[in-house]
Order: C-alpha cells, then structure tokens, then sequence
C-alpha cells in the first residue's frame, strides 16, 4: 500500500464520479399509494425469501467492544476484537464517545427528511450520472429483482469531495447535523482502525491518513411492506469498504448477517454503532479477517432507517495482501494487487450478489 500520513493531501479537488445506477421507482411512494400490494419486481424467489435459514438465538453472541478499552491498548480487548474480525466479521460498539445527543439528532433530522412530501425529497434526486443523492444505488438491469427500500447517499470526506447540491437544507440545520455525525463517526473509525492495525501486527497508525479519507453516508429508508417475508429492504452482500460504521434504529430490527450459513439479526444495543470488516480488510489480511454478506429484512407495520458509513481508501491507493500475515496456514496469497477505485467501481458495474463482485481480487486457482 502507498504510504500513510496523518492528513493526506487530496491533489485532484474534484469529486470523483462513480458507476450509475438504472432509475427505479420509490419504494416510499409505492406504499403510500398502494400499502396492500408488492408489485411482482420486488418479490424474490423461494431460495432468498426472509425467513429461509434463519438462526436468531446466535443473536446474543455477537460480540460487543468497548472502545474506550481498546483505545488504552487493553490487550484483552484487542484478542476479543481480533476474533470477532476472525468469526464474525462483525461486532458492536460501546462507548464510543459520539455524544448520544449527536446520534439522536441524526435520527431525528433524518425521520423528517424521508417524511417530506417526494417532490421535495426529489430535489436532491440522484442524477443518471452519479450515485449521490436521493434514489437507489446497484441497479444494473431492467430484469433484477429490486430492493424494498429508498437511500440518500452522500461523500462526506474529504470535505472537498462533498457536494453540497446533494445535502438536504430540509430540515433546517440538516446540513449541520450530517457534519457532527458523520465527524464523530470519523474519529470513532480512526480509533479502530489503530486497533485494527495493532491486531494485524503493524504500526498502531499504519492505517491512519489512508482510510481516514474518503467516507460515504448512506441512509436507507425500509418502508413497512405488507408482506415482508416476500422481499428483501437491501440484497445479501458484502461492502467494498474498509470498514462500515452503521446507526441502526434502537427498537427495530433488519439487519442480519451470514453466520454459520444461516442468518443471525443483529438486535440493536441502544445507543452502540455497529460495526462491519469490509472487503479492504479481508483482502490486505489474506482472508483472516472476513468481509461477511448481510442484508436488511423489513417490518409489516414500521418502516426503518439505518445509517452506514463506509470508511475507504482513497481510488489511486492500491490494496493486496500483507506479507507479513502470510504465514504456514495460509503461505499463497489469494487475492491480487487492485486499485481501490477500479474494484470499487467494477462492484458498482453489478447487481448486489453476495461476495460476487468480490472474485475481481482473487487470485485464480
Ligand atoms: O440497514 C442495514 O442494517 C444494513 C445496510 C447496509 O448493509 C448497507 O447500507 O450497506
Ligand atoms: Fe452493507
């Protein structure tokens, strides 16, 4: 990988594109017009219905850290983070010092956006050249089964990536809030991304300055479906990121990830972030640690909004195996050198399909 600094300087100022998606329907406008029907592009077949293969009582055992413990180093934490990354790939956290008032503005904030009227909410459409704004990102053909769910997605960092035409003014000090939040979210990234350094045998800064850098916010907005056990609110996939850092609502469960070839829910903790390995971190750690598939189910009768932040590279750095976590378990590495913003856009060229996009970076055996 290129070499790390406190601040990376961004040379080129402006805002990268990405791959577009094809426009489709609001999802939150369909229910409101008709809460009594599932039209046929949204229903998914027997294999990938809701509660094929669920296994709810490992809920409980998804580890839970504590980031003030591993921000002093606590060795304990540290081996307790090392094997949630090795068998889970996914954990929550707790304190993690972003104010409870800053998450609650957040959900606040963002409750109102999505319940303006369309026309308002449109204002900030994403257009048919990027993937930012109010609208659905993944979309790559007119056949594809479709998502129960609605998203705004914007660039948060580095701020000169942010394209403020995206960023709701409705409601007032919106603007405001997504900066708090998503600044907070930035330091608690920061904060794992040294343990996560620490935990692959590197310099507890070796990540800063890097992955710092660019961060993507997507809100998804799951309406209530009538019929909830015949769609899915996002597909089953894994995220391109380094990490993911998701608010999730306290009451309402939707998230559920690949365990034991089931899916577990991961029930919310009030107030704790969840956390997730992305596909950056399986790679650069030869698959010790697991970028594992998720997807979000939705409810009969409430809709839910997460919160994901993706903290990635930025697209020139370039991302393969380390050679020191090689080792006699796993001496070949299985994935290949990759410029981070070439397997990010080619994951965008197809649907969400699982790890699928994934085999762009594995070596061929
Ligand atoms: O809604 C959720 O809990 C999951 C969202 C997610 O996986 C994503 O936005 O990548
Ligand atoms: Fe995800």
């Amino acid at each position: 990988m290129d070499s790390y600094s406190e601040e990376t300087v961004v040379e080129n100022v402006d805002a990268p594109t990405y791959v577009p998606s094809i426009p489709v329907p609001n999802v939150q406008e369909l229910v409101r017009k008709d809460p009594v029907h599932v039209p046929e592009r949204y229903v998914r077949n027997q294999e990938d219905r809701t509660q094929v293969n669920e296994i709810p009582h490992l809920s409980s055992e998804i580890p839970v850290v504590d980031l003030s413990l591993l921000s002093t180093g606590d060795v304990k934490e540290l081996n307790k983070l090392d094997l949630a990354c090795k068998d889970w790939g996914f954990f929550q956290v707790v304190n993690h010092r972003v104010p409870k008032e800053v998450l609650q503005n957040m959900k606040n904030a963002t409750t109102e956006f999505f319940e303006l009227p369309l026309e308002e909410k449109n204002k900030y459409a994403m257009p048919s050249d990027d993937i930012q704004g109010y609208g659905h990102a993944y979309v790559v053909s007119e056949e594809q089964t479709l998502d129960w769910s609605d998203a705004l997605i914007l660039v948060v960092y580095p701020t000169q990536y942010r394209k403020f035409k995206f960023w709701p003014s409705i409601p007032e000090g919106y603007t405001e809030i997504i900066d708090t939040y998503s600044k907070g979210v930035k330091n608690v990234g920061k904060e794992l991304l040294r343990s996560i350094s620490t935990i692959m045998g590197m310099d507890k800064d070796a990540f800063l300055g890097l992955h710092n850098e660019l961060q993507a916010l997507r809100m998804n907005y799951y309406p209530a479906c009538y019929r909830p056990d015949h769609v899915l609110g996002i597909s089953p996939h894994s995220d391109t990121s380094t990490i993911t850092i998701l608010m999730q609502e306290d009451q309402i469960n939707g998230l559920q990830i690949k365990h034991n070839g089931g899916w577990v829910p991961v029930n919310p903790v009030p107030d704790a972030l969840v956390v997730n390995v992305g596909d950056v971190i399986e790679i650069l750690s030869n698959g010790k640690y697991k970028s594992i598939e998720h997807r979000a189910v939705t409810n009969e009768n409430k809709a839910r909004i997460s919160y994901a932040s993706f903290i990635c590279p930025l697209d020139h750095v370039e991302v393969e195996p380390l050679d020191h976590l090689l080792d006699s378990q796993s001496p070949n590495k299985m994935y290949k050198k990759v410029r981070y913003g070439d397997y990010l856009r080619s994951s965008m060229k197809r649907r969400m399909e699982g790890k699928a996009h994934t085999e762009m970076a594995k070596v061929e055996i």
